[in-house]
């Protein structure tokens, strides 16, 4: 098992290795050799520099397992860790190969203590935690399996080699399916293997079970309103329930709100399983709904995807898959909406109203706060989703002209699919099939 561990890790010449060194350039490249390899001189920043140098990673077949535990190590060492250590998220990968990446941390120590050290020991008593250390040697530096005594290893020496770029950022390899999924199937299985460590996941599977008819005939226009917290979507969708006479609804739907905080808690694989469920039974509400009058939807698919896009992918937005990847495309089970709006204002703007709200945020809200990079991540991915694409529309003017904005964008939108716009006093439906 170990053995396996290691040659996932690094063993293998054909892996490459990133470390997200510094999040506003490339990631730091390095694959391993048995031969001795002058460092490069990027390299010697991370590795020719003072301080003690180790790696780790889990190993563990089972994947809702293994992603609990790499949060759990990722939250001790961030607040274990004095500031005399640095610690970069890291991974080894097999350039541009679906699914070949292994996640783990780098932890660089300044300290003359043995504060790492004691707290890589304990963790290394898990079985499923696997501790490289580095060595330096004049122009050299070399890998090898770390044991907190001093015991022979097994382990040979693999020095550090400079490695090429890769293509695609290996944070977008293992996206599909685990940080976003293309049909029902894929999350609702996710949910079935925590049950027994999140007892949650059964009542949400129950919910999904009880809605599973999606499908609907010609109805009356759905339309999205997509766009980062504080952009104005409530206030938007409330005018134009109001407008049009329409039906709200939003993803992730009401009946899920008793579990979203347990699962905004759990690790990305599970978390966007329970927002990826949520959107189709905010479909199959869709559904019944549209049969009886136009329905407004706040946050839909485009931000499942965009948000969990933007948090796998480390570092700059030239990182994101490119457009036109497969990742941007819609999950084929899932009901498309007539039209998709997506607000933008200013990140100044933004920040305003946000504060001019005063409520508490989430925890990736103050993120997006802080991380200027991670909101325009979420923005650019919003824009790069395909079939159906969204409208950008600029909210920063006064609500009232937003949704006049809006309802004229609908009308030309919606004109497109049928002559009739079912307004307030107009319901004829319109017939949704034909749009796409
Ligand atoms: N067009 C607008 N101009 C100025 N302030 C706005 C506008 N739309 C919304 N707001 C204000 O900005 C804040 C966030 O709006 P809200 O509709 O709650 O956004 P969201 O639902 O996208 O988080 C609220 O205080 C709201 O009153
Ligand atoms: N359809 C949805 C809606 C929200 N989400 C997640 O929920 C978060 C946004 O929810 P929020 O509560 O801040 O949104 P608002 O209700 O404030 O607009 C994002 O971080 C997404 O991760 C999602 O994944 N899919």
């Amino acid at each position: 098992m170990l053995k396996r561990a290691m040659f996932r890790w690094g063993q293998l010449s054909s892996r490459v290795f990133a470390v997200e060194f510094d999040l506003r350039a490339e990631p730091l490249y390095f694959s391993l050799s048995s031969n001795p390899q002058v460092l490069h001189h990027a390299h010697q920043q991370l590795f020719g520099d003072e301080g003690k140098l180790f790696s780790l990673h889990v190993h563990c077949d089972n994947r809702t397992e293994k992603a609990r535990t790499h949060a759990e190590i990722k939250h001790k060492l961030s607040v274990a860790l004095s500031r005399d250590c640095d610690v970069f998220e890291a991974s080894s990968f097999t350039p541009d190969v679906k699914n070949s990446v292994v996640k783990g941390f780098f932890i660089r120590d300044k300290s003359t203590t043995t504060l790492s050290e004691d707290m890589l020991k304990t963790l290394q008593q898990s079985k499923s935690v696997c501790v490289f250390s580095y060595k330096r040697e004049g122009q050299y530096c070399w890998q090898e399996l770390w044991s907190p005594v001093d015991q022979v290893q097994e382990s040979v020496r693999q020095y550090i080699t400079p490695a090429a770029a890769a293509q695609h950022h290996p944070s977008t390899l293992n996206i599909r399916n685990s940080d976003v999924f293309y049909c029902m199937k894929e999350a609702y299985e996710v949910l079935q293997e925590c049950t027994d460590i999140i007892p949650e996941s059964k009542e949400v599977l129950k919910l999904v079970d009880e809605q599973l008819e999606t499908s609907r005939g010609d109805g009356f226009p759905v339309i999205v309103i997509e766009g980062l917290d504080a952009t104005g979507k409530t206030t938007l969708t409330e005018a134009l329930r109001e407008s049009l006479n329409a039906t709200l609804l939003k993803s992730p739907p009401q009946c899920l709100a008793p579990f979203r905080q347990r699962f905004d808690s759990e690790p990305p694989l599970i978390r966007r399983a329970f927002y990826a469920l949520g959107n189709y039974i905010t479909a199959a509400h869709i559904g019944k709904e549209s049969l009886r009058a136009p329905v407004i939807v706040d946050r839909y698919w485009h931000s499942t995807a965009a948000y969990a896009i933007a948090t796998a992918v480390g570092g700059r937005v030239e990182n994101l898959p490119k457009p036109g990847s497969e990742l941007y495309q819609w999950p084929e089970d899932l009901l498309k909406p007539n039209l998709v709006l997506l607000l933008t204002v200013s990140p100044e703007e933004r920040l305003r109203r946000l504060r001019g709200r005063g409520q508490d945020k989430t925890v990736e809200e103050a993120e997006l706060e802080m991380n200027q990079l991670f909101r325009l991540k979420v923005e650019e991915t919003y824009k790069r989703i395909q079939n159906p694409a969204c409208i950008i529309v600029d909210a920063s003017p006064s609500p009232q002209e937003v949704l006049q904005q809006v309802q004229h964008l609908i009308r030309n939108e919606m004109s497109l699919v049928n002559n009739q716009l079912p307004m307030r006093q107009d319901k004829k439906p319109c017939n949704p099939s034909t749009h796409h």
